[in-house]
């Protein structure tokens, strides 16, 4: 985090200005390209996409202009429009200088709410003609995003459209940041123990956004008579006559005061909507107790925080930037305002929207932190409370929350043309946006949900279980049970600003003081007494290894699934789990599975982790045990043994034991879709594979890979994934006596809740 002694008001910081330019240029200039959403391979698709068939869509639209949000992209399209008078904190610069802050926001859209932009930068500093460019834009777009406007001509150009347009019209820099600020102001008075009725706000800035957080500000509650404004003459007072405007006047003083010095004693809040580093730093000195500093001016704030901090310790200190705690910026708003509203089709954004976004951040940020939320703040984990009143914009909460409350802010004030007709099926969209995982696991969940089983978690200390002990317990999903300390576990679930208590909402193992403990080595030493280990050796072991504690514990049916792996070698808990839990009877071999979540569908890999070089009839086993795994995500298996050799093109030892394994898996499952061996890319495309293979049984795309070794599988699955930017969820263990399955050291706390539910729909499923 950058100190004063990096970053001073109007001192550029050249190395982070060398490394945005860089970052600007390459690989390609710019910030945003366009990208077609439907294949675009062939003459037909050509006729469908182009003439003839364009003609179409065309007429149906002619007929009902609502058609367009369905033959058109234009109900997820928002224009962010400046005419570049009052960019960032930088003012005047002009439209062409605007347009990387405006692909910047086109950027913050789709990456936080999936929705497409156009940025336009317009040549027109007159109102008449900004209004008659914009309003002339409407068949094109499903909102506007007017940006870094100055006031007071933002005001009337909004205002205009708003009464011109039948599509939301909203001023990023007035409602946007006003939204954000209101949630703040909320939590910090609520921190300081102050009514917004009594405190005295002081701003700098009567801009387009200091005077939009004012409005909002007053129709919460906060009194016209508590306000003072200043700018850049100074006090906003009755009869000033310079720089006024009627938009300022609401805001006039009648007071003799003149400068920013006179007026901020005893200030609760100031609110710095202006330029950099105008406060100066002794003149908090004078604020109330408790004050809370926005200092807002972006890149560069009224006065850097540490320098406020020096002299009022007791502050709360917030910055639009993304460098230091409490980020009021609007990118924490605009993204999911305009989701809910698109997404029901308003045709504006009232005021009773506004405040739905106001209070689900407000309230969002009063609940726990989730880990992404976590991760964006840095090492430490943000709980509620003065360095933390507002969420992080990388909290995935933000979309699931205020999108909601928007849309039904909507439809109950009558502005919603496409009301959401199935909230259900809406709020798994958002989900599954949020959670790629979401759409795939949910048969896995909804088998996992309510059914009281028991999982014991080898890593009950780690912050990632923790957390999702949290999910799990509040999703119903299953009883956890954590191995641990519990005086670690009490202290650490507090630092993390989670409910759950050991003992009270969770069961524990505590591996230094358990009574169990003789029962649980003679147990252990049951089954491994004669696999080269003594007593002694076993004693040690239940003392300190939790992977096999936990295994024991399910042997024992104390738990019905085991969670270990978030630390250690692979090899070790899987050599634990064959000792403890042993194999399915029946099965030969533990093996694994990998599921990969791609942009373009789920693409399962065996044996990507257990087997390192598997016999026909390993893999024969681990396919069949695969192709049923896949029941369970409710996905039909289509499976390709996957090989250099297409169809006997190689006779490599692997080629041939790929063979031999399709005629045994053929033999046992005659209904089930397979073939091979075949390339990776016959696997995944039917045209090719009617090529060169056209006596091919498999139809479609492939979705269980089969590789004949584990380097063949684990390399592929990781290529493929870091390729695509796919989520892994797994390795799922196949052939185990009990669920059990081993983390990966990288995984998520999502990630553990995904393996978790796995778990438990697997006991469900062999013990009912
Ligand atoms: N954190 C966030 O989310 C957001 C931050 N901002 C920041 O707020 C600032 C203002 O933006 P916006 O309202 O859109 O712009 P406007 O041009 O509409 O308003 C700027 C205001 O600041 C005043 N001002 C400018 N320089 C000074 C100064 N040296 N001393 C005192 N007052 C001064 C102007 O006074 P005058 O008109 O007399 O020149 C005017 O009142 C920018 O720095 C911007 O980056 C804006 C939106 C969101
Ligand atoms: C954040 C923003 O919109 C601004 O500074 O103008
Ligand atoms: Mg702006």
């Amino acid at each position: 985090m950058p100190g004063t002694e990096d970053i001073q008001p109007n001192q550029p910081n050249r190395d982070l200005d060398a490394q945005a330019l860089f970052y600007h240029r390459y690989p390609q200039p710019g910030k945003l390209e366009i990208r077609a959403t439907k294949t675009l391979g062939n003459q037909r698709d050509l006729a469908l996409a182009y003439s003839p068939g364009v003609a179409a869509p065309c007429l149906e639209i002619e007929k009902d202009a609502s058609l367009a949000a369905d033959y058109t992209g234009r109900a997820n399209l928002v224009a962010v429009v400046s005419n570049g008078t009052a960019v960032l904190g930088l003012g005047d610069i002009g439209p062409l200088a605007s347009k990387p802050v405006m692909e910047g926001k086109a950027v913050l859209f789709k990456k936080f709410a999936n929705i497409d932009v156009f940025d336009i930068e317009v040549d027109a500093r007159e109102i008449d003609r900004l209004v008659d460019v914009v309003a002339a834009l409407e068949p094109t777009f499903g909102g506007i995003n007017l940006e870094d406007i100055k006031a007071p001509e933002c005001f009337e150009v909004e205002e205009r459209l708003r009464a011109r347009m039948g599509i939301p019209v909203f001023h990023d820099d007035q409602h946007g940041t006003a939204i954000i600020v209101a949630a703040a102001v909320r939590n910090a008075l609520l921190l300081a123990g102050k009514a917004i009725e009594d405190v005295k706000i002081v701003t700098s800035g009567a801009g387009a956004a200091a005077l939009a957080c004012l409005n909002l500000l007053v129709s919460l509650g906060a009194r016209l008579e508590n306000i003072t404004c200043t700018d850049i003459e100074g006090v906003v007072y009755k009869g000033r006559e310079k720089r006024m405007d009627r938009w300022m006047e609401v805001y006039a003083r009648d007071t003799e005061a003149r400068t920013l010095a006179d007026v901020i004693g005893g200030a609760d809040i100031f609110l710095g909507l202006s330029a950099g580093g105008i406060l100066k730093p002794e003149l908090l000195e004078k604020m109330a107790e408790r004050p809370l500093v926005m200092a807002l001016a972006n890149p560069t704030p009224e006065v850097m925080p540490d320098l406020a901090r020096a002299v009022r310790p007791d502050a709360m200190i917030c910055t639009g930037r993304s460098d230091f705690p409490n980020q009021v910026n609007n990118v924490i708003c605009f993204p999911f305002i305009f989701r809910g509203a698109l997404d029901c089709g308003a045709t504006s954004i009232n005021e009773e929207m506004k405040i739905a976004a106001v209070d689900a951040i407000a309230e969002l940020s009063r609940e726990e932190v989730s880990e992404v939320a976590a991760k964006a703040y840095g090492s430490e984990t943000p709980v509620f409370g003065p360095d933390y009143l507002i969420p992080s914009p990388f909290d995935p909460r933000l979309i699931l929350k205020i999108a909601p409350a928007v849309a039904r802010a909507a439809e109950a004030t009558g502005v919603a043309s496409r009301p959401i007709s199935d909230w259900d099926a809406y709020l798994d969209k958002l989900n599954r946006f949020v959670f790629r995982s979401g759409l795939i696991m949910k048969p896995v969940f909804a088998v996992a949900r309510k059914s009281g089983k028991r999982i014991i978690f080898s890593d009950g200390e780690d912050e990632r279980v923790l957390r999702a002990a949290q999910v799990l317990l509040e999703e119903n999903i299953c009883q956890p049970i954590l191995i641990g300390r519990p005086s670690v576990l009490q202290t650490r679930l507090e630092r993390f600003g989670l409910r759950i208590r050991p003992g009270k909402d969770f069961e524990v193992v505590n591996p230094e003081d358990d009574p169990r403990y003789r029962d649980y080595v003679d147990h252990y030493f049951s089954k491994v007494g004669r696999l080269g280990v003594n007593p002694d050796t076993a004693r040690t072991i239940v003392r300190t290894n939790t992977t096999v504690i936990g295994a024991v514990s399910v042997s024992r049916g104390e738990a019905d699934g085991l969670i270990c792996g978030l630390a250690g070698r692979f090899s070790r808990h899987i050599r634990d789990i064959r000792h403890v839990i042993g194999a399915t009877p029946g099965v030969s071999k533990i093996s694994a599975l990998s599921l990969l979540i791609t942009q373009s569908g789920p693409l399962f890999f065996a044996d990507s982790y257990v087997q390192e070089d598997p016999s026909a009839a390993d893999i024969a086993e681990f396919t069949q045990l695969a192709a049923k795994e896949l029941d369970r995500f409710n996905i039909a298996p289509k499976v390709a043994l996957v090989s250099h050799s297409n169809f006997g093109t190689g006779e490599t030892e692997d080629a041939i034991k790929l063979r031999e394994a399709l005629a045994i898996v053929r033999q046992a499952m005659p209904n089930l879709e397979i073939d091979g061996e075949m390339h990776g890319d016959a696997a995944l495309s039917e045209e090719l594979r009617s090529r060169v293979m056209p006596q091919s049984t498999l139809t479609g795309v492939a979705n269980l890979l089969i590789f004949p070794t584990l380097d063949a599988a684990n390399i592929t699955m990781n290529v493929v994934k870091a390729m695509t930017d796919s989520l892994h969820v797994g390795p799922i263990l196949l052939g185990t006596n009990s669920p059990a399955h081993i983390l990966t050291p990288s995984a998520t706390s999502r990630g553990v809740v995904n393996m978790t539910a796995i778990a438990v729909a697997e006991a469900v499923q062999k013990r009912g």
